[in-house]
């Protein structure tokens, strides 16, 4: 955390620099307005989609190739090595290329495309599908979805075409099958399943995929590639989102960080739903049938929809594995008696315990309660440390860190429940997981010293281990230094102190209830009420650590606290910012059950001195909300989003200070934004997607 603090901020050199290369030490700032206002009709409608994605990056790939063959047109181009071929196996008439249907090539011609520049890409012409063919591509892009982009001409047309193929990394060369699909004839893309990696990419290197069921299921896309490329890979997204659906100019949006790794690279999911179908209305099921395939959905786009069959899923925790397996016997039980297709949730749960610190942490080999124990060294031993009850409770010392590999492990499991209890050494506590599949539930998640209770079916962030270090960046960076006062118009009431948060889509209260220390009040906003109600417990179970935060150790007198008050900059303030935090039990906190925009309706904070996180759903923040936003003005905004498509235009949105053109009274100030940093979080690991970060200062309009 440090050392990213270091390198990309707080005072965001880079972003300085870009944005005195953009206006000059001396002149007026570029005008965002007048920008916006020379391009009527260009509201930015993106929905962030999948399809919306891979129609810029297949057309940006072919003006790329279109460039590179223009000017290396007669030398092996990067469409050397693509060749259709029938499936039947006969010779391609054009290319000389024979393949056998299951997909073995023994043969393969690769001269065909190296004379031909791709055809003009600007309008593509409405053409048939050709279907049911074997090509042989090789891969030059990773796209944002996660998928490969190999370039081929149209075989029923005078244009190229951009072929999406999973699990492919750029320079494998593979074979795929084109197939029957829906899609519109203008698209420069079409979607091919993968038959066979012909010659592995060098990107490849060194890795296995380590799940058995990788390359058939929807999951994941990037268990091919070193853990590091896919950090650089996310990177690029990020970059390419904000270029793309943005609406910026390049020397608005600063360079992107590097991405932030998770702690677990496998083993992180905290929440799956596995899925079966439901049986045909012709032929209901009956008890002794087969059980359907339980699991996730395919991704062979042949069989898209099906749902393929997991026994254990690699990216999820040890305890939703070890329910899996229950839940599977469950089904196999029951589903007879269903009639529709059924996603069963499986959610962890865990109880932490502290152990009293006085008591050395005693290991005994297996005794006759069978409760079995693996330590670090891989013997077998059970736990016996009996927990002080009134240490028990005392979480609020814990530090905000990844606890990291436990050093001892004992499960026990049932064919109804299961546990496992993994006991940390350094800090002496001991977590006991359970998993859930009851919706109604309330399951509760740690971080560091903070507990989190949330509805089993409501939202809270999938991966437990890259928490801390996510909490603890944006605690870092949630105020503003006195350098990021914004490069243009800044405004005196800009020098205020910030004392107040403003959590939009709160959630259960993961950011309200881990900064609440740092500022005089909070106010969440979420429109799920059981969200809200676990929010409203969650400030009251973490009363004892914002007061142990902020700097009241009466409880165990020791000035243990310090680490946390340095880290988290309470009490003192940075650079004269902030400040504000006192000693305060939860009622600093409070929460409204409703639609995010009801936040402006009467908001209680003075904008200047608040700062307003926003962490909306996949769909991104609506219009509505962010004109009011850009109404109100808070000082400093942070947006968090698990799509960085519809994040990159709602932060174009707000750069531009949207809602200027709906008009408002002359003595009605209005503000924009100014980007000072963006990153990205791998909360993901596995998968092509990428939880971006966009820290905003407001300018006056
Ligand atoms: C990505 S989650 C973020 C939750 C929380 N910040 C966290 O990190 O745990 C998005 C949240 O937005 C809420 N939500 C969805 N649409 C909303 C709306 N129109 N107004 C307010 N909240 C909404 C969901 O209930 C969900 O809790």
């Amino acid at each position: 955390m440090q050392k990213q603090k270091r390198e990309n901020g707080p005072h965001n050199r880079a972003g300085d620099r870009m944005h005195k290369r953009a206006n000059g030490p001396n002149r007026e700032p570029r005008s965002v307005t007048k920008r916006f206002k020379e391009q009527p009709g260009r509201e930015n409608t993106t929905t962030g989609t999948v399809e919306e994605v891979l129609d810029i990056e297949a057309r940006t790939l072919l003006a790329k190739l279109k460039l590179r063959l223009g000017e290396t047109s007669s030398a092996a181009g990067p469409g050397a090595g693509a060749g259709y071929v029938e499936r039947n196996g006969k010779l391609d008439e054009q290319q000389g290329t024979r393949t056998v249907v299951n997909g073995d090539t023994d043969t393969h011609s690769h001269s065909h495309l190296r004379d031909r520049a791709p055809a003009s890409h600007a309008e593509p012409q409405p053409q048939p599908q050709t279907t049911d063919l074997e090509l042989d591509l090789e891969i030059q892009e990773l796209s944002s979805t996660g998928d490969g982009l190999a370039y081929a001409p149209d075989k029923n047309a005078d244009r190229d075409l951009i072929h999406v193929v999973p699990f492919a990394v750029p320079g494998d060369k593979v074979t795929v099958k084109t197939y029957p699909q829906k899609q519109p004839h203008h698209r420069a893309w079409t979607r091919v399943d993968l038959v066979k990696v012909v010659t592995p990419s060098p990107k490849r290197a060194g890795t296995t995929p380590q799940c058995p069921y990788f390359g058939t299921c929807s999951g994941c896309q990037l268990q091919m590639l070193p853990y590091k490329d896919q950090l650089a890979h996310k990177k690029t997204i990020v970059e390419k989102a904000f270029r793309h659906f943005s609406n910026l100019d390049p020397s608005l949006v600063p360079p992107v960080d590097d991405t932030i790794g998770s702690p677990l690279e496998y083993g992180y999911r905290t929440k799956i739903t596995p899925h079966y179908d439901g049986c045909s209305r012709s032929r209901p099921w009956k008890e002794g049938d087969a059980p359907p395939p339980f699991g996730f959905g395919r991704k062979m786009n042949q069989n898209e929809g099906k749902v393929l069959d997991i026994e254990q899923c690699p990216i999820a925790t040890e305890i939703l594995n070890a329910g899996l397996k229950i839940e599977r016997e469950k089904v196999a039980r029951t589903f007879w008696k269903k009639r529709t297709g059924t996603t069963v949730l499986l959610r962890e749960s865990t109880t932490r315990e502290v152990l009293p610190s006085s008591t050395p942490l005693e290991v005994q080999r297996e005794d006759e309660s069978g409760k079995e124990a693996v330590n670090s060294n891989g013997t077998t031993a059970t736990i016996t440390a009996t927990p002080d009850h009134e240490q028990e409770q005392d979480l609020s010392s814990l530090p905000l860190e990844y606890p990291g590999t436990p050093t001892s492990t004992s499960s026990s499991t049932s064919s109804t429940t299961t546990q496992i209890t993994y006991t940390y050494g350094p800090h002496h506590f001991r977590d006991t997981k359970t998993y859930t599949s009851d919706h109604h539930a309330v399951t509760t998640e740690h971080i560091g010293p903070f507990t989190f209770k949330t509805a089993a079916n409501s939202f809270f962030q999938n991966n437990n281990s890259i928490l801390p270090t996510f909490l603890a960046y944006i605690r870092d960076n949630i105020l503003p230094t006195p350098t990021s006062t914004s490069s243009s118009s800044p405004s005196s009431t800009d020098r205020l102190p910030i004392k107040y948060l403003l959590d939009a889509y709160c959630g259960s209260g993961l950011f309200s209830v881990a900064l609440a220390s740092r500022f005089s009040s909070v106010l969440g906003i979420d429109i799920d009420e059981a969200s809200i109600r676990c929010a409203r417990d969650n400030a009251t179970i973490n009363a004892a650590v914002h007061k142990y935060l902020c700097g009241d150790h009466s409880g165990d007198g020791s000035g243990k606290g310090s680490k946390h008050l340095r880290g988290a900059g309470a009490g003192g303030g940075k650079d004269g910012i902030g400040g504000t935090a006192t000693s305060k039990e939860s009622t600093n906190l409070g929460f409204i059950a409703a639609d995010a925009q009801h936040i402006f309706d009467d908001v209680p904070f003075p904008a200047a001195q608040t700062v307003c996180i926003i962490d909306p759903p996949r769909k991104g923040a609506s219009r509505d909300f962010l004109r009011q936003l850009c109404a109100y003005g808070p000082r400093r905004v942070v947006y968090v989003s698990c799509n960085v498509h519809t994040q990159a235009r709602d932060v174009g949105m707000l750069v531009a200070g949207v809602g200027r053109e709906d008009g408002h009274s002359g003595s009605q100030k209005r503000w924009r934004y100014e980007i000072e940093k963006l990153g990205g979080f791998d909360f993901f690991p596995q998968t092509g997607h990428v939880e971006g970060v966009c820290f905003l200062n407001r300018v006056e309009d």
